[in-house]
């Protein structure tokens, strides 16, 4: 069958139907030829710039040829819908063989796991769910109706069992992290890095910032702005006024990590106002929570579109992160009272003379101390006071076994029980990843509590799901440090808790991180009592609770008022 027919002597029209054929089998051979084989996220932007020119060339080509020596020879009408049936069957073609694929014959739906259908098809049916930046509720609805295993993606699935982590993440994991972390593609960073030999190189570098000798350094630094939090405090308490815990503790969270990151504070406690870089941050970081479900979708805003909407702030926050550690480069280290985290990580990049993939990897790991060095530990602290107003009583217990301590030396404070147990329940309720964090199988699949996943699956393991279960802990869904020294039977299966991660992608500022948790707490309940205002009742904490891969709380505000031994 021809694909021109003749009408009348010279003027040609198309075969319907043989073009539109045509084209289906060009998105037949591209589904099955080249998109149903590896990872095309990063690719993404081409993709879509590769087919946006074929099909401006179809059609160019059409009309050109229709003017083939200057006298039309395609009948005028068909000139545009030519090429436009070719198109028409080829996506038509692409994406009823990827629906028809996706539902029926690949590796998951062959295994049969539950999920809701728009998921099994599109990703796109994720992030529309998540565009509230509520992806540990929604995936916790899917775990009531599901079950442990539930399919939340084409090549997707989201695993509750609380042996996950070790199976991912354990000695023995045979997992990589997710196409999630090509997010700053082309940058590098440790946190990002998917490939294990560069990541156990890069994370042998971060180390050496990460010795007892210089988490000590940073905490001697880390106590100034514990100091500079209770002035506000105390100011707060002198003016009668009621304390916006949520802004103190991010400004804390920042400005102690701009000193031992960058040795360069943002002195938002002091001036008491956000630093509009950080309002820039936290607005870029936003668009993780309905985007991270979809990596191609980012890969594509931010390549082709990098000056749009909010893109721009993302673009404009990585700048400036990249440009905290390029200024970084130019201080003297004899000028530094004690190393910074930066000037561990500059040694790779003088070593290599400052080679461009040496700069790749301060660029991208700026960005990682600058996010995971501050906001977590906020949004923790966040949750401990919250959880002390509403239940002075561990407060109490508190006070009382820190009489006698070092209220300065972390050290001293670890030695207080109550204490410990309030911060481990604080990671286990509020957690700062509620679900972010995705690997991926590889050519074997893996194994978790009896259930196969197969190869080149990417699993989701939700913390603020699992870290809940009834079976793992006794009333999950309640706040009960008991159950992690008087009443250890509350705890029924500890392989569900890993608020820091684990095995060699488990986090690096743990100690640090929870060092600044003790020192905070403890200066503010040996000082103050704690309470709610009138109207306030700290649900909106959780409640107002953003997913944007690390959690951002809601608003929280305090009452602090003296102990009468000031
Ligand atoms: C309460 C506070 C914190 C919690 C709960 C926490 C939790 C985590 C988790 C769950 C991961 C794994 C992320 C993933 O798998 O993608 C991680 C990674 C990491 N965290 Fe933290 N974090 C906290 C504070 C900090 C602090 C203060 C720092 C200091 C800079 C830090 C530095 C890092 C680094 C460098 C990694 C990447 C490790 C790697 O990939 O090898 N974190 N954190």
């Amino acid at each position: 069958m021809a694909v021109l027919e003749f009408i009348g002597d010279q003027l040609l029209r198309p075969n319907r139907a043989v073009v539109f054929g045509l084209g289906a089998i060009a998105g037949l051979a591209m589904h099955h030829g080249f998109y149903i084989h590896g990872e095309w996220h990063v690719q993404a932007p081409a993709i879509v710039v590769g087919h946006s020119l074929a099909f401006a060339a179809l059609f160019i080509g059409s009309v050109s040829s229709s003017f083939a020596g200057g006298t039309l020879t395609l009948e005028s009408k068909f000139v545009f819908r030519y090429p436009g049936f070719a198109i028409l069957g080829y996506l038509v073609a692409l994406f009823t063989s990827i629906t028809v694929y996706r539902l029926f014959f690949n590796r998951l739906a062959r295994a049969g796991f539950a999920g809701p259908v728009g998921a099994r098809i599109t990703k796109l049916w994720h992030m529309w769910a998540c565009r509230g930046s509520k992806n540990h509720l929604v995936l916790d609805r899917l775990h009531r109706k599901y079950g442990d295993f539930v399919r939340t993606g084409p090549t997707e699935v989201t695993v509750f069992h609380p042996d996950v982590y070790w199976v991912i993440d354990g000695p023995k994991a045979e997992c990589v992290k997710s196409e999630w972390y090509d997010i700053l593609d082309p940058n590098l960073s440790l946190v990002t890095a998917r490939n294990k030999f560069l990541h156990q190189t890069r994370r042998r570098q971060w180390n050496q910032g990460f010795t007892t000798k210089s988490i000590a350094q940073y905490e001697e630094k880390i106590l100034k702005y514990v100091d500079q939090l209770d002035v506000c405090i105390e100011q707060d308490v002198a003016a009668h006024r009621v304390s916006d815990v949520r802004n103190l503790f991010f400004w804390f969270g920042f400005d102690a990590m701009g000193d031992f990151v960058f040795n360069k504070p943002f002195n938002m406690l002091q001036d008491q106002k956000w630093h509009h870089i950080i309002v820039l941050l936290q607005r870029a970081l936003s668009l993780l929570g309905p985007f991270s479900a979809v990596p191609w979708l980012i890969q594509i805003g931010f390549k082709l579109m990098p000056r749009v909407w909010i893109l721009k702030d993302w673009f404009d926050m990585v700048a400036w992160c990249e440009k905290q550690m390029h200024e970084r480069l130019q201080v003297p280290e004899d000028k530094l009272r004690v190393p910074d985290v930066a000037h561990y990580l500059m040694e790779d990049a003088k070593t290599n003379n400052f080679r461009k993939e040496s700069m790749m990897w301060l660029n991208g790991d700026s960005l990682l101390a600058i996010v995971a060095g501050s906001e977590p530990t906020a949004s923790v602290l966040l949750g401990i006071f919250c959880e002390l107003a509403r239940n002075p009583a561990h407060a109490r217990k508190i006070y009382d076994e820190i009489q006698g301590l070092d209220i300065r030396d972390a050290r001293s404070l670890s030695r207080a029980p109550h204490l410990e147990a309030v911060i481990s329940e604080a990671l286990r309720f509020y957690p700062v990843l509620p679900t972010g964090g995705n690997r991926k199988t590889l050519e074997h699949g893996v194994t978790i509590g009896g259930t196969y996943i197969p190869p080149y699956t990417t699993i989701v393991a939700p913390r603020y799901s699992i870290m809940r279960r009834e079976d793992c802990f006794e009333r999950g869904n309640e706040f009960l440090p008991e159950r992690w020294f008087e009443k250890p039977e509350m705890i029924r299966n500890k392989a569900a808790y890993a608020p820091f991660g684990t095995g060699h992608h488990s986090c690096l500022g743990r100690v640090l991180a929870t060092d600044d948790m003790r020192l905070v707490t403890a200066r503010l309940v040996s000082k103050y009592h704690i309470r709610f205002p009138t109207g306030e009742d700290g649900h909106g904490v959780l409640g107002d609770l953003r997913d944007q891969f690390t959690a951002n709380p809601g608003q929280l505000h305090l009452v602090f008022e003296l102990r009468e031994k000031q």
